[in-house]
């Protein structure tokens, strides 16, 4: 059941489908995506109004340089029902009601008021600042197409339709179980040969990072009553994320139990390195992702397999990391036959990207994930890759502008 890293990806992602969606308060909307095609019911303006302090008229009182008296005053929020009668001008506001006769504005700057009469100095043309109702959206206009990502531009656009909330798609909810008889929650005494469980508060981390809701199942012990226990409550979830427990020692029940409880298997290992002993399955609309246990598979295989996958599920249709081409200062080294992710350090000189080895590229040193810019990708079929290749390479951090590096 081994699987190429493209195969692997798309098998996850085509099992992954968009939520149902739910509706939230249009703050709790940013950054998450329109579940529907959200359609004006008004007319965006809402009705005509003046785009400059000045003077509301006929354009047509207007053929030269004329002087009309000041009949009246109409600031924003006014009704601005009064009319104006021929031959007469009024002092109106930005965003107030054009009022009925009117057709034309004069900005305060082209005009000047003197004894309760405005002289004009040229002639007018009808129109002029004025906002017309329906000229930005008409009612019955889709504004905001299902898919989009709401931000600040659509969430000002929705206030301004009186909407208080907007459906989108539903958060994964992910749970995730950590397994192996070494753990011990963080916190707590460590004995002789234990260590702290760090793999479910980074999956929990990176869940939150790309918009799921983590639940923590805690630590399995390599039991099979309590790990099936944990398992059965885990299929409840969306997504059900474990780590280790999969490779070949001989207590790594993970897989074994999931079968028993009804989960299809879909691919066991990968050819890719890190991350080569990662299973996936599912069980109903459940996916469960069982990945390596040394802390770098883990989160490598996350973004490389969970990530895109709750993205999607989230509606994004974008969801892979950016990917740049960069040049190799050093020769990495290389698992022949599987694409190798390797952790880099990014730098642009000459208009050109150079990746290094952000250190040494072992799987349990995380060492190499806090330095790192990006991940190069080292096709398979290839022995260590040299110095002066050009490589693609995933831009990890939405801050790292490599074409300002
Ligand atoms: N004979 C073989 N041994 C191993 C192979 C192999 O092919 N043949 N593959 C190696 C590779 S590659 C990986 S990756 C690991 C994967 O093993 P598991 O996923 O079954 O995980 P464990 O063996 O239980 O643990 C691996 C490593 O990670 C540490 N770990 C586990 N869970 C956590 C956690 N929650 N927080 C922090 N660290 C954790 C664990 O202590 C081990 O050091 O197998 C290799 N072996
Ligand atoms: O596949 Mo393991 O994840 O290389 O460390």
């Amino acid at each position: 059941m081994t699987t190429t890293f493209l195969e692997a990806r798309d098998l996850v992602l085509s099992r992954a489908e968009p939520l149902p969606s739910e509706f939230v308060p249009l703050l709790d909307a940013v950054g998450r995506v329109a579940a529907a095609d959200l359609t004006t019911q008004v007319d965006f303006p809402r009705f005509d109004n003046s785009a400059m302090d000045g003077w509301a008229l006929r354009a047509a009182d207007a053929p030269g340089p004329v002087v009309l008296p000041v009949s009246g005053f109409v600031p924003a929020g006014s009704p601005g029902t009064i009319p104006v009668a021929p031959g007469t001008a009024v002092r109106i506001m930005t965003g107030a009601p054009i009022p009925p006769g009117a057709d034309t504005v004069v900005p305060l700057e082209d005009a000047e008021e003197r004894e309760g009469a405005v002289h004009l100095p040229r002639a007018l043309s009808a129109g002029a600042h004025v906002r017309h109702r329906g000229a930005d959206l008409g009612a019955g206009q889709v504004a905001i197409r299902a898919g989009t990502v709401l931000g600040a531009p659509e969430v000002s656009f929705l206030a301004s339709a009186g909407r208080l909330t907007v459906p989108v798609f539903r958060r994964p909810r992910v749970a995730i179980l950590s397994t192996g008889d070494e753990l011990v929650e963080p916190g707590a005494p460590l004995g002789p040969g234990q260590i702290h469980d760090s793999n479910a508060i980074a999956v929990a981390a990176a869940v939150r990072e790309a918009g799921g809701v983590p639940v923590g199942l805690g630590i399995a012990r390599d039991e099979a009553e309590p790990l099936r226990a944990l398992l059965t409550l885990g299929l409840g979830a969306d997504v059900l994320v474990t780590t280790a427990g999969v490779s070949m020692g001989d207590r790594d029940l993970v897989r074994e139990l999931l079968a028993e409880l009804g989960v299809t298997p879909i691919f066991f290992t990968i050819e890719v390195k890190p991350g080569h002993p990662t299973a996936f399955g599912a069980r109903g609309a459940t996916l469960v992702l069982s990945l390596p246990g040394n802390p770098v598979s883990t989160l490598m295989m996350f973004e490389q397999l969970v990530r895109p996958a709750l993205l999607r599920m989230q509606g994004h249709r974008h969801v892979l990391r950016p990917l740049v081409s960069a040049v190799l200062d050093e020769q990495l080294s290389h698992r022949p036959g599987r694409v190798t992710f390797s952790r880099v350090k990014l730098e642009r000189r000459n208009g050109v990207l150079h990746a290094r080895s952000a250190g040494k590229q072992e799987t349990s040193f995380l060492r190499t994930f806090l330095d790192a810019d990006g991940v190069a990708l080292l096709p398979p079929g290839r022995a260590d890759a040299p110095a002066g290749i050009t490589v693609p390479v995933q831009l990890l951090r939405p801050g790292f502008a490599p074409e300002h590096g």
